[in-house]
């Protein structure tokens, strides 16, 4: 991306601050102006009072001098002062507005995109997240460097560069030669400087992303005593990067060293010259005084060149991928027009699904899923029922094939209605940070207390919420993981959808809670369609009908009983189970006087 690109994609963000904008360029032209004053006071000075000491006149006839210069000085200094703080304060709340913008622009547009926008390899969630805050960080850097640094100093410069042409061109061409000598150590410097610093930021990313994971996998470690290897691990990184600083530190000064060389070459130059002029009667004494000071102007902006070079190189880098996110329309979800009336029976016929990375997932599954009735889902794992729950969620879009709801394709529906009737329990708890209350109502925003009350009764968790010091407003993640999932159902229970999927809703929890959860289900389970997944027999077992997948395929299905005796992998499956439980043992527990034999 070249930086005119960068600009004009920049621009949106910055053109409702219009006014800030106008602002702080009128103040940056006051500010380059007023920045010249000390140059002509300071010429008015010396010219002033070499012509009274000429003229053989003191003190008494220089007071107005003084007082003038002391006066225009003091105004200077007033204006200036807030010109600056105008200029930053304006500059600044510039950054801050498009920074805000950027960053809720971006949360807004990924939030529409589909799921596999965030399975992808580069969007992992620390990736994205380290992608969208760099991108934010570069960007509004970049607006604060070309405001607040750039400008400024640059019209400065240019006024500085137009007072000295005008006061004498010889003087004015020494000062614009010594520029691009300053421009090219510059842009050698900032190449040089590149590499490592963005080796630097590397190197401090692993280091903090290092000392992340160790603070992570601290019980791992310790229960191995693996303390020195981690901690010799760190050291390595440690190492690359304090070589890094020094090489960058080297590079700097030996940099700055020589653009301080050519810069007073430049002053001893514009010295020189201006003196010859006051000698050869062709300009006052005060003017060399007032080249030093102008040329001082034209070098201030080049002398802070190398880091705008440097930012504005990194944010070219880092915003380049942050507009690939914001501008990835290809990923918006999509979604139909269609809001049916919706009873609940799914019909998929010859569905087939690739994951991203190509994984076949998903091969020729045709089903029906009928409503009122409990559907259970059963296979190995990897089998794919957690990838045919996604797809009748509308997570993913089936590669061929299609899956109807009620008639309907799901591509022609429109996909947040389609949610809204649709209950999901992941065997994975999810669990917001916020409150349980919070966590709760998220099932049925405009909640009343009671309803969130009789949801939590209903998912069994209420009596145990109520011996929590803060009740509901206790930190749902500091809740124990069958207490999550038990927030989770009641979160389903507020929602009350004609559809459910369960996928292994009971996975985390212990037996009493899974038995109390279980009556819960039973309940709600009623009068909708019920697609379960689980590994637990007692589930499977109430099931209206099963389909027991293979390697991403239906091999068999039907209902319990005659799926137990005309099959084979539900057989293996059923029977695997029941053995992983020790039911012989446990029915000779519960009753030890019974022969299990006869
Ligand atoms: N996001 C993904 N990208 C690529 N492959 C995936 C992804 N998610 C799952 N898979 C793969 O697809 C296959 C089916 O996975 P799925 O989670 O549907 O299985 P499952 O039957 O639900 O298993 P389990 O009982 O262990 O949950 C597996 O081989 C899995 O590795």
């Amino acid at each position: 991306m070249t930086l005119w690109q960068l600009f004009q994609k920049l621009r949106p963000f910055v053109r409702p601050y219009r006014t800030l904008v106008i602002a702080t360029l009128v103040l940056t032209l006051i500010g380059s102006l007023t920045a010249q004053v000390n140059a002509l006071t300071l010429q008015y000075a010396v010219d002033s009072i070499n012509h009274l000491i000429k003229a053989g006149q003191g003190l008494a006839q220089g007071w107005h001098i003084l007082i003038t210069i002391s006066a225009v000085l003091l105004v200077k200094e007033v204006v200036n002062a807030v010109v600056q703080f105008g200029q930053k304060f304006y500059g600044e709340r510039l950054r801050i507005m498009v920074s805000q913008d950027l960053a809720q622009n971006i949360i807004e547009k990924f939030l529409t995109y589909r799921l596999t926008f965030f399975t992808e390899d580069d969007n992992q969630a620390g990736k994205l997240q380290t992608r969208i805050d760099r991108g934010i960080g570069s960007l509004t850097r970049l607006v604060q460097i070309f405001f607040i640094d750039i400008l400024p100093l640059f019209t400065s410069a240019i006024v500085a560069l137009g007072l000295m042409f005008y006061a004498n061109v010889w003087v004015g061409t020494v000062a614009l030669c010594i520029v691009p000598v300053y421009f090219w150590l510059t842009y050698i410097q900032a190449q040089k400087l590149g590499g490592w610093r963005r080796k630097l930021r590397q190197g401090r990313e692993q280091k903090s992303q290092g000392i992340l994971s160790i603070i992570n996998s601290i019980t791992v470690i310790k229960s191995f005593n693996r303390e020195n290897i981690e901690a010799d691990k760190q050291l390595g990184l440690q190492k690359d990067l304090t070589q890094n600083q020094m090489q960058t530190r080297q590079t700097s000064f030996l940099f700055d060293g020589l653009k301080t060389f050519i810069e007073q070459i430049g002053v001893v130059l514009i010295i020189i010259l201006t003196a010859y002029f006051v000698l050869t009667r062709q300009m006052s004494i005060g003017m060399i005084m007032y080249h030093v000071l102008l040329f001082n102007n034209v070098s201030a902006p080049i002398r802070q060149l190398h880091r705008i070079y440097d930012e504005i190189n990194d944010a070219m880098i880092y915003s380049e991928s942050f507009f690939t996110i914001l501008e990835a329309d290809h990923e918006i979800e999509p979604t139909g027009q269609q809001k049916p009336a919706i009873a609940g029976q799914f019909e998929l016929k010859q569905v087939d699904f690739h994951y991203p990375n190509g994984h076949h997932a998903l091969k020729d599954i045709s089903m029906t899923i009928r409503p009122n009735k409990i559907t259970a889902l059963v296979g190995l794992s990897g089998a794919g029922k957690t990838t045919l729950i996604s797809l009748l969620d509308k997570f993913y879009l089936a590669d061929s094939g299609s899956i109807l709801l009620d008639g309907v394709d799901l591509k022609d529906m429109d996909t947040a209605y389609l949610r809204d009737h649709i209950g999901l329990v992941l065997q994975k708890n999810h669990i917001f940070q916020g409150t349980i209350e919070e966590n709760i109502r998220y099932g049925k925003m405009n909640a009343s207390m009671a309803e969130i009350v009789e949801a939590a009764q209903q998912a069994s968790i209420h009596e145990q919420i109520m011996t929590l010091e803060k009740g509901y407003a206790s930190d749902a993640l500091l809740l124990s993981g069958g207490q999550q999932q038990r927030i989770a159902i009641a979160r389903m229970f507020l929602k009350n959808p004609p559809i459910i999927f369960l996928d292994e809703p009971t996975a985390s929890l212990d037996a009493i809670a899974t038995e109390q959860i279980k009556h819960s289900l039973d309940q709600i389970k009623q009068g909708r369609t019920v697609v379960i997944i689980s590994h637990s027999l007692s589930q499977i077992i109430d099931a209206d009908y099963t389909y027991v997948m293979k390697e991403g395929r239906i091999v068999e299905h039907g209902e319990h009983h005659a799926l137990y005796k005309n099959s084979q992998v539900y057989k293996e499956i059923f029977n695997a189970m029941a053995k992983s439980l020790n039911i012989e043992k446990i029915a000779r527990t519960l009753n030890p006087d019974e022969d299990l034999t006869a």
